[in-house]
């Protein structure tokens, strides 16, 4: 049978933003909804118009820039609302207003103070007057809030109403995250199976996170019918969160099997877009968070490891390039075994025979039972160690790093090297940048050496800490880190260099 398409409708600007402590300025608004256009969503929610003129400008804005993605604006049923909601959106390309009321007893009662009928009657002059307001030019969107916990019957009557006065997306939110995915699918069936005109419109579905099941409860709702999810992305949103776009898109991806849907998202920026909305918003992606967390792609146990050397699909069911990631990675610890950890000296370019190499994995454990991280300059050093002693080719004779207010960073370093002492003078962004820049004069590197990585981190506590820095170079396509220690922080960073330079020159005479 021929999918159908589940139409992705985004609303990490609106729900999202209701995150506690989230606030984002129009500018970072109008940046990831660029980048959800990217993706390929098909409506972004960009906020609440009537909330804030910052909201509106946001909206405003996005409306205008955003040409492939419909943009939509969240409205109460209530007149100032929708007429606000119109005003941000009437310059759009394709708009949506999104109007809702709360359907649940206990959000009548106690919320809205009002009966069944009235809300009702709300409703359906709420959806009316969208398309009045608009003379038709904004699509209708309507939810009932409180879906989960609202008389089935009284449901059914709500959603015919309100596709009666043209309603074109029904939204069935499980706004508190209530909801378990057996009872859901059966809810969202029955709604297919009992409002009349329900094939005049889209069922949709609007999951929080509560209980942990949004994601799972959206994908039962494509099941049972529904062909638009609500979702965010990271799964950010009010209390614990919306479902996870990234989830709901790579389940009905990795298992078409299972699904009677397809959706149009480029899946490869999905990672961009998850690293943007959480560098804006400032909401951290939790490591073993599904798809994009950094464990996602990471194995760090010995079985694992050598099942992924041998064959990927071993332990990953899903590419890191489907994503958007370059590779899955391969993370040394004290549950690595010798396969990984052969392959990671391989790749570092060392050979060692067979007895070395035993004697190297028993020190590597040992070094992995009392660290935290493996870096590969901590195995150089093991392999240096187990070979003895080398004489270094570069000394750090002398280095001064001056920065200040209103002072250009500047850097001079004396370095011992075989062919005798030289001398590098630079300017830079920073003293650490200026050292690096004097000390690539003196040694006459240029361009080629390209810095890759660059962690510090204080050894002791206090103003006295000992720094340590660890540093990744690339050169002609070799890796190499290197590491400094000392309590001047560009003296660390000096030294880390000539180690990582250092290493480097050994590695090239060694290949
Ligand atoms: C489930 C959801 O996520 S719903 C969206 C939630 N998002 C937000 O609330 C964020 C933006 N909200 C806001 O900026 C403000 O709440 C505003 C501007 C919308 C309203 O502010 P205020 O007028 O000060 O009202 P307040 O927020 O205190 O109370 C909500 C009012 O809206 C009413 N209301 C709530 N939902 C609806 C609805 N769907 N339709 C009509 N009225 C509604 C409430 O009954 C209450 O009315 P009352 O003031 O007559 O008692
Ligand atoms: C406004 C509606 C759709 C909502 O966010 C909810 O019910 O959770
Ligand atoms: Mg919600």
């Amino acid at each position: 049978m021929a999918k159908e398409k589940l139409y992705i409708f985004d609303t990490t600007l609106r729900d999202g933003e209701q995150t506690p402590g989230v606030n984002l300025t129009v500018e970072e608004k109008v940046q990831i909804a660029k980048q959800l256009e990217r993706l390929g969503v098909d409506v972004i929610e960009a906020g609440f118009a009537v909330s804030s003129p910052a909201d509106f400008e946001a909206i405003r804005r996005i409306a205008r820039e955003v040409k492939n993605s419909t943009v939509c604006s969240l409205a109460r049923a209530v007149e100032l609302d929708i007429r606000t909601a119109w005003d941000a959106l009437k310059e759009g390309h394709r708009v949506r207003i999104h109007t809702f009321i709360a359907t649940s007893d206990i959000h009548l009662k106690y919320k809205l103070r009002m009966s069944r009928d009235e809300a009702l009657k709300r409703a359906v002059e709420a959806v009316k007057l969208i398309q009045d307001v608009s003379e038709g030019k904004a699509e209708v969107e309507f939810s009932a809030e409180d879906a989960g916990r609202t008389d089935l019957k009284y449901l059914f009557e709500v959603i015919e109403a309100v596709i009666e006065a043209g309603a074109k997306v029904v939204n069935i939110p499980d706004t508190v995250g209530y909801a378990v995915p057996d009872e859901w699918y059966e809810r969202i069936l029955a709604i297919k199976e009992n409002v009349p005109n329900i094939d005049r419109a889209i069922i949709s579905v609007h999951c929080h996170n509560d209980l942990g099941l949004a994601t799972a409860n959206s994908l039962v709702a494509v099941k049972a019918g529904a062909r638009q999810v609500e979702c965010t992305i990271n799964g950010i949103g009010e209390r614990a969160g919306n479902a996870a776009m990234e989830e709901i898109v790579m389940a009905i991806k990795v298992r078409s099997d299972q699904f009677p849907v397809y959706t149009e998202i480029d899946t490869t920026q999905i990672y961009k877009t998850s690293q943007l909305v959480s560098r804006l918003t400032g909401v951290m992606i939790s490591r073993t968070k599904p798809i994009v967390g950094d464990n996602a792609f990471a194995h760090e146990s010995g079985i694992h490891q050598h099942g992924v050397l041998a064959c990927r699909e071993t332990y990953e069911i899903m590419k890191p390039e489907d994503i958007g990631l370059k590779e899955s990675k391969i993370v040394l610890g004290k549950h690595s075994g010798r396969h990984a950890f052969k392959k990671k000296l391989e790749e570092m370019g060392v050979e060692l025979s067979e007895e070395q190499f035993e004697e190297a994995f028993k020190k590597f454990k040992e070094l992995a039972s009392r660290k935290k991280e493996i870096y590969d300059v901590d195995i150089e050093l093991l392999i240096e160690n187990l070979e003895g002693a080398k004489e270094r080719l570069y000394e750090l004779l002398h280095n001064q790093a001056v920065s200040g207010e209103g002072i250009i960073p500047s850097a001079t370093v004396k370095v011992k090297t075989p062919e005798g002492e030289k001398l590098g003078l630079a300017i830079g962004n920073g003293p650490v940048d200026a050292t690096y820049k004097a000390i690539k004069n003196a040694l006459g590197i240029g361009e080629e050496v390209k810095l890759k990585d660059f962690k510090i981190r204080a050894l002791t506590a206090g103003t006295d800490a000992l720094a340590e820095v660890y540093l990744t170079v690339e050169a002609d396509g070799i890796r190499v880190s290197g590491r400094g220690v000392d309590s001047d922080i560009v003296k660390a960073s000096a030294l880390a260099f000539l180690d990582v330079l250092d290493r480097l020159e050994r590695r090239k005479r060694r290949e």
